[in-house]
């Protein structure tokens, strides 16, 4: 019998804010890091650094936790690594799944970085039959057929979705019939799902473009110059004004200010 598929986050059962939720893993990061340098104590103030986080908000996150660290001495980095693991659920072990290795699943079959972090690759599935038994990050691809036995058999309650967009509804639809509760889409399109799923979508060249308006910005050539003499321009984006723009621009930086990377879906 497959396990742990009906887990939710116990971080939000006991109120934890999401905001606080998506920053655990930044403070992680860095408390591993100093770990691995046997770093015994740290202070707010230098953890927060590490992590690229407002020292208030690092105060505040870890209240939630219950953790407020001791006057003069700091947070216990070893204790804090546990805490911050526990709460994320990464104390035990998430058997994942990829679907569709093309180009990018079979590069994110080869990232070491999700075993290091408790999620391991149980099975790559593909619904190519050329695929079927080829050898990707030394496990054998397994074919889309197998899906909802694959899934059983592993207790698998995370999938990851690295199909062409116009498969993806498909296979999302498959793996929640067969049991997955999450979902890490990096397919180009938004996925319908019931209650209970949770997705997260990662899309680069979002990303890029946000970047590229960013930069076309630091040029000082706002879309609201040339869209004052261009023809057929017109809409709330070109009535941006370049004050306007440069303070959310502002606002976006500071100690929090990386947008991050993986957006919510
Ligand atoms: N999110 C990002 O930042 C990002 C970056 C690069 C690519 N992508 C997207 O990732 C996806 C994969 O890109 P790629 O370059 O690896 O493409 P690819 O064509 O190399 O690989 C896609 C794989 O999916 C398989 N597939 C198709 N339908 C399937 C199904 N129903 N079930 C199982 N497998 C199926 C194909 O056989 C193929 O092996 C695309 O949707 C692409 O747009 C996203």
């Amino acid at each position: 019998m497959a396990t742990g598929r009906t887990h939710r986050p116990a971080t939000r059962s006991r109120g934890i804010p999401e905001a606080t939720v998506a920053r655990l893993p930044l403070y992680l990061r860095a408390l591993t890091a100093l770990s691995e340098r046997s770093v015994p104590t740290v202070s707010s103030e230098e953890l927060a650094a590490a992590a690229g986080v407002n020292s208030a908000k690092l105060r505040k996150d870890f209240s939630y936790l219950g953790s407020y660290g001791t006057r003069g001495v700091g947070y216990d980095v070893e204790y804090l690594v546990y805490q911050i693991s526990r709460e994320l659920g990464l104390t035990q072990d998430w058997p994942i799944v990829m679907v569709g290795i093309g180009n990018l699943g079979a590069a994110l079959a080869n990232y070491g970085g999700f075993a290091s972090r408790g999620f391991r690759v149980a099975a790559l599935i593909d619904a190519d039959p050329a695929m079927t038994g080829k050898s990707v990050a030394g496990m054998a691809v397994q074919h889309a057929d197998d899906l909802e036995k694959i899934i059983d058999e592993n207790g698998v309650s995370i999938g990851v979705i690295a199909t062409p967009a116009g498969a993806a509804q498909q296979v999302c639809d498959r793996l929640v019939a067969a049991g997955v509760t999450s979902i890490l889409n990096f397919a180009p399109t938004v996925l319908s799902v019931p209650d209970g799923v949770d997705v997260r979508k990662v899309d680069l060249s979002i990303e890029l473009q946000i970047l590229a308006f960013h930069e076309q910005r630091k040029a000082g050539e706002s879309p609201v110059d040339e869209a004052e003499g261009a023809v057929g321009v017109e809409g709330p984006a070109a009535k941006v004004t370049k004050p306007a723009a440069a303070k959310n621009n502002a606002d976006r930086k500071g100690p929090d200010g990386d947008v991050p990377a993986v957006m919510p879906a």
